[in-house]
């Protein structure tokens, strides 16, 4: 079981993964940032964020490239059994929303969007939103900011927009980030067991 969660910084990504991890009783669980989950990855998005005036569809392959990397080290676990769930931080939408607003050229951001689609089984997406500014606030928070958590709320909007546009699309549920994370784990939890269900496994294995 595969499931991807989408959004805009400081939206919940990270804590809902960790709960949805917490509440995984059926087999093996583990969470990933594809960007940075291999050696190469990592260093490429340390290029990306010390890079100044990077052009937008450089930027984008760069960070999409990070993540097809990810789906070719995962190839020995490319179809987990429903019983594991594998939670991804981020996989197309990301590529979609970003690069929109980074300004990407849409026939890039289209092959790229049916490659990532095509380079792992993605088996639930969500989108996890929140208003630009409710993000930024968070974030202002934690502190430690990265380069895209730096732009302010008003660029947070934006690519949250962009984020809504990509799920009405292509049917991708949205689930309210500003409600308590029980509740926000409870509505994906809810989605995983439906999946499993439609996937012919009994809901003995399923979240
Ligand atoms: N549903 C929520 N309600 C209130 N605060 C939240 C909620 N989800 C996450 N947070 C807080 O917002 C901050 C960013 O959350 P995080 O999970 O790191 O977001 P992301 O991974 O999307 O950047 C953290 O301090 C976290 O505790
Ligand atoms: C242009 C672009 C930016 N980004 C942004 C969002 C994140 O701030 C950062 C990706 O870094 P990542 O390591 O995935 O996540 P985070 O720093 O949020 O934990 O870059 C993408 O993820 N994909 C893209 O295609």
């Amino acid at each position: 079981m595969i499931v991807c969660v989408e959004g805009v910084n400081g939206s919940g990504k990270t804590t809902l993964a960790g709960a949805l991890l917490g509440m995984w009783t059926y087999g093996h669980a583990r969470a990933i940032d594809p960007v940075q989950h291999t050696v190469f990855g990592d260093t490429v998005r340390t290029a990306i964020m010390a890079a100044t005036g990077l052009m937008a569809d450089a930027e984008t392959l760069a960070f999409a490239s990070a993540r097809l990397h990810t789906a070719g080290m995962l190839a020995a676990t490319r179809c987990p059994p429903m019983t594991e769930l594998l939670v991804l931080e981020r996989w197309a939408g990301a590529v979609v929303a970003y690069g929109t607003v980074a300004g990407a050229s849409p026939f890039l951001l289209r092959a790229l969007e049916g490659s990532l689609a095509g380079a792992l089984p993605v088996d639930v997406t969500v989108l996890v939103d929140v208003p630009g500014d409710v993000a930024e606030a968070r974030l202002k928070r934690l502190g430690d900011r990265n380069r895209f958590e730096t732009l302010g709320g008003g660029y947070l909007e934006r690519v949250r927009r962009q984020y809504l546009a990509w799920a009405s699309i292509r049917q991708v549920p949205v689930i309210n980030g500003q409600q308590d994370m029980a509740t926000v784990a409870g509505q994906v939890a809810r989605l995983i067991s439906d999946r499993v269900a439609a996937s012919g496994h009994t809901t003995k294995e399923s979240a």
